[in-house]
């Protein structure tokens, strides 16, 4: 398809998040006058990927330019599976401590599952415990995951409250994103189809949506000609590709293709500020519930 003349609207993640971290640092200012304390992040790095420093390093001057304390824990790649347990453990009993989370992806010996399980589920501020998943899939308050958080809250902003109706189609269905992407559509009442890769008619499918959440992972996956004109289009995906001798990243939208979408998100500056933005939104949820109390 040739290049068509820019006409989607641009929704700028990067905005929303700064406007999002604004308003949290009021909460948590008001936290602070009303009961003496302020929430308490954890985030556990193993090993040196360079892309989890990058965004470890980022939620840490986020979280205390936010008024809240950061608490970082560095450890080594050769760090064992019952050290990194018995860390969590420690952070679990911990009061100043409201919100952990262990950066993504972790070194191939330990056992991610189980290290996410450890985490005591109130402070689970990436809501990837089977309690948290659990509950946003029957319906319950939890704390729901960083990236379809932000996601919704792009598309309410973008299309309005109401989203009763509109046929959404998620591509990928990982735990941390795909999947409670769609519970969160479905409670919207939207129509919501996943796909993945073993789907046979993936193309068709997201011809047919009027959201589309591409969560796959895969540089330019997504077509200009799989877009409905009108459609509203997610791009979570964060691929470092090399193009022209330099290093940049791109999402899993073919995104000089969709000058038809009615909406689309840039990458970078548009999914990924709001992860980090939401992750903060959920400390400061992790930290109300745990003391009772509300920033309102
Ligand atoms: N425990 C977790 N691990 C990971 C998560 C998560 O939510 N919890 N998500 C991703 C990485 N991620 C946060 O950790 C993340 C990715 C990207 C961004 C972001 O702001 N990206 C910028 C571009 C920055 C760059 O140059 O890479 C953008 O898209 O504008 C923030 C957070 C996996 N691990």
């Amino acid at each position: 398809m040739d290049r068509i003349a820019r006409s989607a609207a641009i929704i700028d993640g990067k905005q929303f998040a700064a406007d999002l971290l604004g308003d949290i640092r009021l909460k948590v200012a008001t936290l602070k006058e009303n009961t003496g304390k302020v929430p308490g992040l954890a985030v556990v790095l193993v090993g040196s990927d360079p892309a989890s420093t990058v965004y470890v390093g980022s939620k840490h001057r986020q979280t205390t330019a936010a008024g809240m304390n950061s608490f970082k824990y560095e450890l080594p790649a050769e760090t064992t599976q019952q050290e990194l347990m018995a860390l969590i453990d420690r952070l679990n009993v911990d009061p100043q401590v409201h919100g952990i989370l262990v950066q993504l992806p972790l070194p191939a010996h330990l056992d991610a599952g189980a290290v996410i399980q450890e985490i005591n589920p109130d402070k689970d501020v990436d809501g990837f415990h089977v309690s948290n998943a659990g509950r946003l899939a029957t319906g319950s308050p939890a704390l729901v995951p960083c990236t379809p958080l932000g996601c919704m809250m792009l598309l309410k902003d973008r299309l309005g409250p109401d989203l009763a109706g509109l046929h959404a189609v998620v591509v990928g269905k990982s735990n941390i994103v795909g999947k409670p992407m769609a519970q969160l559509l479905l409670a919207e009442n939207c129509t919501v189809t996943v796909v993945h890769s073993r789907t046979r008619n993936t193309a068709e499918l997201c011809r047919a949506a009027d959201i589309l959440v591409v969560a796959a992972g895969r540089p330019g996956l997504v077509r200009g000609d799989w877009i409905k004109p009108g459609a509203a289009v997610i791009d979570v995906g964060i691929n470092r590709v090399e193009q022209d001798g330099k290093s940049r990243i791109v999402g899993d939208v073919a995104f000089d293709e969709a000058g038809h979408a009615g909406a689309i998100t840039p990458v970078p500056g548009g999914v990924g500020p709001m992860t980090i933005a939401c992750l903060l939104s959920n400390t400061v949820t992790a930290f109300c519930r745990l003391n009772n109390t509300s920033a309102a």
